[in-house]
């Protein structure tokens, strides 16, 4: 976009519209803009409603609304209001209009609601009732503060969660609503109400306020305060919201403030414009309290008599778009739009299928590093998944590959909070003498080992000159009981993992250390038992790749080439330390973009990989049961088709490790629903020995009416892998998810068969003993019938 270079003369706020300046259409701000889009960009002021698809140039348009009303005098920048999804949509906001206008565009409020919310009470803090130095609590700092308060309360997380609460009051400050608002209707409600209340004091005491509050109460600053909300009213003349399909109920009800008053019970605007756009294919936060009803609450409070539509999509090529087109038209909650594009067909989506989650990550990378051949630059270059988990697989082989990558929202794997309790649990296996894996986790899961008890232990140890381990019988009382009992624990867990294949061992670290048991506890728990159980799967597949003896124990130290010994689990260690290294690229650096679906919304790239296209994953399992979750996950899947420019690939893997065990899986219902001219089957880069039916317990997680035949009805031929030929051993066949028997390990299920002849194994899940690999010409393994 050309700079304008006429010299602007910012009228006061509130400037007088009817003085404004008319831009010719071929002025350089409105050049390129189609007639719809010119048409929203220079709409008189008033309120109004953008509704159109993905890449349909609604951000676009929003940012040059806001430069065409600075250009023409219409307002100043001061009288500009811009709300974006993310600070990352903000950014780059300020940067396009720094790229239009001869303007210092910092003192604008451009940014999250969250932000603006924030920049708001810093202003006005005194009537907003906090102090000058408040501070924000982040989501785990308020976790530490709920639990501190269930402490202080004598309620245990028995009877009731920390992570419960967290969730009770932040869905509460959401809708809006303190606890005097909310009515107990039942004792365990009424505790969580009174806790609530209590919480409530303790940040007000400590002058901190979380993300929730926040926003409630930059509302209730100005509902309650009349001339400051007249002076918000008067100044910030244009009101501009992207992604408005994603606000929930209180945030829409902030609007409404800043945009009128409600007067016996009705709505009146006060003046100002509101330009609100969005999609309502993409709304995907309902989880989080986002409500699209907005939109239909928008049109009719604030007098809209025809949204905006804008069909021509610049973003995708043909095939892209017709594909997205064609999935989204199976919803049937939809108000309705189509997308055309001028740009060329393109090339037909790239759709693949694999044996398993590591063999996609391998493609994957193996494609990029072609494309980086090609000459498309790393950042063009997006990995999309459903679930934060997968991204380790991913991390992995493009860190092998020396690939450059950035992983965004989201810690990378191996620093999340729970990989890192996990990790700490087994270093202290593996050195009893590291004190800051000792400190870590001495408390957590927590066993009523105190910070003073702590504060003697460091103590101690300081003086003797020990290990913190090492120093627990110098401590007395209860406190020096409950350490020693920590450290005997780790003993008994260490004696117990000693025979152990390194999976098996990291998974009994889980299950003793209480681990598992404490984010089963946890409403919101699942994501990071599933990254917890995601652990198990690295070390499993840490043993196969770096060579360790199939069976050898995962403490046992084994001779490398040069003749030095390391456990697997050293090894496996020193891997997790290197990977949460510094070899994520920085910011800034070229690197391919790794994220979850969510986190792509607004962005767009030249080539797309969405992974993990599974029933049960992408569907997600849980949006199966949900109210109106299949058709919000069929949204994502819009969401992610409609990031890609250029290049667009689908990939899937026939099993998994999820939860610890290998899965079987069936493609995502998402990729029959796609047009089957717009795609290009490609057969798997190598061998594989599938195809074999599909074992019962692999479809657990669906329910039985969801489950579609494992023959792979609905694709084409170049899908439905021939099976190869079984593998003999010990005279009998031995095939992918057969039940069999194995004289020292007992019963298990075949989950692989690779190889041939001499070299042929098999990859058995055993149902005491795990997952584990047999040489099929040594293994004696027989078939149950
Ligand atoms: N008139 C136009 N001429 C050329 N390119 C355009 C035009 N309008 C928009 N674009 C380009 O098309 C792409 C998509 O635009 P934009 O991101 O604004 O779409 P969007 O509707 O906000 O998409 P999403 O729904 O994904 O947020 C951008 O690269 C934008 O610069
Ligand atoms: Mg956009």
């Amino acid at each position: 976009m050309p700079r304008m270079n006429d010299a602007l003369a910012w009228p006061q706020e509130g400037g007088d519209a009817r003085a404004a300046p008319a831009l010719s259409p071929d002025h350089p701000l409105l050049r390129g803009l189609n007639p719809e889009q010119l048409a929203a960009v220079t709409l008189p002021p008033r309120h109004a409603l953008v509704l159109a698809g993905a890449g349909s140039g609604k951000t676009r348009v929003l940012t040059t609304r806001i430069a065409w009303l600075l250009a023409t005098g219409q307002v100043g920048p001061g009288g500009v209001l811009a709300v974006t999804f993310t600070n990352k949509a903000a950014r780059e906001m300020l940067t396009r209009l720094t790229a239009m206008l001869p303007l210092n565009v910092r003192g604008m409020w451009i940014g999250t609601f969250h932000g603006l919310c924030h920049r708001l009470l810093r202003a006005h803090h005194a009537s907003a009732g906090l102090p000058a130095t408040f501070q924000i609590l982040d989501t785990q700092d308020q976790l530490s503060a709920v639990k501190r308060l269930l402490k202080a309360a004598g309620v245990d997380e028995e009877r009731l969660a920390s992570k419960e609460l967290q969730a009770f009051i932040n869905h509460a400050k959401e809708d809006g609503l303190r606890p005097h608002d909310l009515v107990p209707r039942d004792p365990h409600t009424r505790l969580k109400i009174e806790l609530y209340q209590r919480y409530e004091e303790q940040c007000q005491r400590e002058g901190v306020v979380d993300f929730g509050e926040l926003m409630l109460r930059s509302y209730e600053l100005l509902r309650d305060h009349r001339p400051l909300r007249e002076h918000y009213q008067r100044r910030f003349r244009h009101i501009l919201i992207d992604e408005f399909q994603d606000t929930n109920r209180l945030q829409y009800a902030w609007l409404k403030l800043l945009a009128g008053e409600v007067e016996d019970g009705r709505f009146l605007p006060c003046g100002n414009a509101v330009m609100a756009v969005g999609d309502d294919d993409q709304s995907i936060y309902a989880f989080r309290g986002a409500r699209v009803g907005n939109m239909a609450d928008f049109v009719r409070e604030f007098g809209i008599e025809a949204p905006i539509k804008l069909e021509q999509n610049y973003r995708s090529v043909g095939h892209v778009l017709r594909a997205a087109n064609h999935l989204i038209e199976h919803n049937r909650q939809r108000l309705g739009k189509r997308l055309r594009t001028e740009r060329g067909d393109g090339e037909p989506l790239r759709v693949v299928e694999l044996a398993s989650d590591f063999e996609e990550a391998q493609w994957v990378v193996e494609e990029i590093r072609q494309l980086l051949r090609d000459g498309v630059p790393a950042h063009e270059i997006a990995v999309l998944y459903r679930s934060n988990a997968q991204s380790r697989a991913l991390e992995g082989a493009l860190f092998q590959a020396g690939v450059p990558y950035r992983v965004w929202g989201g810690l990378r794997f191996f620093e999340r909070a729970e990989v890192k309790h996990a990790l700490a649990y087994l270093r202290l296996l593996d050195n009893p003498r590291d004190d800051t894996s000792f400190l870590r986790v001495v408390n957590f899961p927590p066993r009523g080992i105190g910070a003073r008890t702590v504060e003697q232990l460091q103590q101690a140890a300081r003086e003797a000159g020990c290990a913190l381990a090492d120093a627990v019988t110098l401590v007395g009382g209860r406190g020096g009981a409950a350490l020693t009992a920590f450290v005997a624990q780790l003993d008994v867990m260490r004696e117990r993992g000693a025979g152990l294949a390194l999976a098996d061992l990291v998974r009994t670290v889980l299950d003793d250390s209480g681990l598992l048991a404490h984010y089963r506890g946890e409403r919101d728990g699942a994501e990071r038992i599933e990254n917890l159980e995601e652990l198990v799967a690295a070390a499993h597949a840490f043993v196969q790749q770096e060579g360790f003896g199939r069976d050898a124990p995962g403490a046992a130290p084994v001779a490398d080439a040069d003749g030095e010994t390391t456990s697997p689990l050293a090894a496996f260690l020193t891997h997790a330390a290197l990977e949460s290294g510094d070899h994520q690229a920085q910011a800034g650096q070229e690197a391919v973009q790794l994220m979850t679906v969510h986190a792509a919304k607004g962005l767009e790239f030249d080539a797309v990989f969405i992974t993990g296209l599974e029933e049960g994953l992408f569907p997600h399992e849980n949006s199966l049961t949900a109210h109106d979750g299949l058709e919000e996950e069929r949204r994502l899947m819009y969401v992610a088709i409609t990031r890609a420019r250029q290049r667009l690939y689908l990939t899937w893997a026939q099993t998994r490790m999820f939860h610890g065990s290998t899965r079987y899986h069936i493609p995502s219902r998402f990729l029959d629903e796609l047009p089957a001219d717009s795609l290009q089957w490609l057969s798997p880069p190598r061998g594989r020995g599938w195809g074999a039916p599909q074992p019962a317990w692999g479809r657990s997680a669906l329910g039985q009416d969801d489950v579609r035949p494992a023959g792979l009805a609905g694709l084409p031929p170049a899908a439905a892998a021939a099976p190869q030929a079984p593998v003999s051993a010990a005279g009998a066949a031995i095939r992918t998810g057969m039940a069999v028997f194995h004289p020292k390990f007992g019963e298990g299920q075949v989950l692989a068969v690779e190889g041939r002849g001499a070299d042929a194994r098999a990859h058995v899940h055993f149902r005491r003993h795990g997952p584990k690999w047999l040489a099929l010409a040594v293994a004696r393994l027989t078939p149950v019938e």
